[in-house]
């Protein structure tokens, strides 16, 4: 069994073989892509002792100021320790929380990781195939407890850790934790439906298009409730600039992105690395949405020639320069690298099966009673995930674009640099995307490095489109 692998555990699966062993094959759990228990809270061996100790205290020293000095006092530890699947996860999620603490946790970014952090943490990375940086997997799927059972409940839910210690940032993690719990039940259902294709079964595929409807809804009440005790000025200059990533962060001080030593006894031995920084728009649950429904997404996400994101050189004097490649993949096919390994392989698995958009294109309408209903249950799916992303672009709005604007009225002067939002405005206009006539900020990106709206807008309306059968 591959070491990633987590049983599905209801022993009475209504479910086929195939379905069974993809799940299987992929870590997907009774939980979908979060892991069937909750994760670790921390490393049994002692001998990890020093990371967790400065991990469970990372709040404190960003506060004093002095996370970087204890990060450069650490040793270098091994990853021999490291037993099972579980804690390899909980290593992924302290490192990374490490790396963008040390980058981010000054007055000016870290360019050099110290080998302390980059040493086991590309080998962690590797391992769970993930890149080494604050990925989705690292800040949520993984970062959670619970004093429940029941991981939908996101009032039962707490974050292992945040940069700010805030109840905000924790809920700001929570809720995608609560959302991918809750779009768990729709994946069974979905793989059945795909297979369904090959015989034509409609009644299975309605079926499964009605309960993945109702589960997406769900899925956007959860988004909702992130008003409810995240505060968008809070997210947008205290919490957002720590998942910055160091890919397009010319103008926030990485031009060469961060350098990754990989040897403690020759810490000039590494590369430089351009990464994306933690996303939502990495969680595989709303690109198994997509996959299902068949919606298409073109758009590279920053509308410009991008950099390859790739390690670079080998030493940190002559970082290699960046390309501009004259077609870049999409931003949903580039985030795939940065989910794990088994997850972006299943999504691949899922997309493979067949196409319930060609075949709801291919049905005709008034024809007989079952087809109609699939018709109709596969519009209604597309319109209320269309629904679901306008709900995400009113909180991008809320969250980004509006305290941006606020802060930038208040020209405050306040001394702190907004890191993450002083990306590189390379031949890019203001992507604030609400039609205002107030001056254009410097290019807004996300932390996963798009144009913001612009991008949002371009993906809900692929969704519409992928509705508009006819
Ligand atoms: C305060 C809350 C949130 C903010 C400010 C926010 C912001 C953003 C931004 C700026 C992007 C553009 C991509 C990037 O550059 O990173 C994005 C994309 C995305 N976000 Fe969020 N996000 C939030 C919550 C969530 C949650 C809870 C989810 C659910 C897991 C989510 C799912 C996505 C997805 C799937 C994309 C890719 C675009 C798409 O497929 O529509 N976001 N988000």
């Amino acid at each position: 069994m591959s070491p990633h692998a987590v049983p599905v555990t209801e022993p009475e699966s209504p479910y086929s073989e195939t379905v069974k062993y993809l799940m299987q094959k992929h870590a997907i759990t009774s939980n979908g892509f979060l892991p069937a228990k909750a994760p670790l809270c921390r490393l049994p061996d002692m001998y990890y002792l020093p990371w967790e100790r400065i991990a469970n205290v990372m709040p404190v020293l960003l506060d004093n100021g002095t996370l970087r000095a204890r990060v450069d006092a650490m040793d270098v530890l091994s990853t021999d320790r490291l037993r099972s699947e579980p804690e390899w996860r909980r290593a992924f999620v302290i490192l990374s929380f490490l790396t963008h603490a040390y980058v981010w946790g000054g007055q000016e970014p870290a360019e050099i990781l110290p080998p302390s952090i980059s040493v086991p943490f590309l080998k962690v990375a590797k391992m769970l195939e993930l890149p080494p940086v604050l990925a989705y997997a690292g800040s949520n799927l993984w970062n959670f407890t619970t004093s429940g059972q029941d991981f939908t409940d996101v009032d039962s839910l707490r974050c292992l850790h945040t940069f700010t210690g805030t109840e905000d940032e924790s809920w700001f993690l929570v809720i995608s934790v609560a959302m991918e719990a809750q779009a768990a039940v729709i994946i069974p259902p979905a793989l059945r439906a795909l297979e369904a294709i090959k015989t034509r079964d409609y009644p299975v595929i309605t079926q499964a298009l009605a309960e993945m409807d109702a589960c997406i809804s769900k899925v956007g009440a959860l988004i909702e409730r992130m008003y409810e005790r995240c505060d968008p000025d809070v997210f947008y200059h205290k919490i957002r600039p720590f998942l910055a990533g160091s890919k397009n962060m010319e103008a926030a001080g990485l031009p060469r992105g961060v350098f990754y030593s990989e040897s403690s006894a020759d810490p000039e031995k590494g590369s430089w690395r351009q990464l994306r920084g933690g996303s939502n728009g990495q969680s595989s649950m709303i690109q198994f949405f997509d996959v299902v429904l068949g919606v298409q997404h073109t758009n590279e996400g920053n509308g410009r020639p991008t950099p390859a994101a790739s390690p670079a050189s080998s030493s940190r004097s002559s970082p290699e320069p960046s390309q501009p490649s004259p077609s870049q993949p999409s931003f949903h096919e580039v985030v795939r690298d940065y989910m794990p390994g088994p997850h972006r392989r299943f999504l691949l698995a899922v997309s493979q099966m067949g196409s319930i958009h060609e075949l709801a294109l291919q049905t005709p309408a008034g024809v007989t009673a079952e087809q109609d209903a699939f018709r109709d249950a596969y519009k209604k799916a597309t319109q209320t995930l269309t629904a679901f992303r306008n709900i995400h672009i009113q909180i991008v709005t809320r969250y980004i674009i509006l305290p941006s604007r606020r802060a930038q009225r208040s020209a405050d002067g306040s001394g702190k640099r907004d890191l993450a939002s002083a990306s590189a405005s390379a031949g890019g206009s203001s992507s604030s995307g609400t039609g205002e006539a107030a001056p254009p900020p410097p290019e807004l990106t996300g932390t996963g490095g798009t144009t913001l709206i612009p991008f949002l807008k371009q993906a809900r309306d692929e969704t519409t489109e992928a509705g508009n059968i006819g």
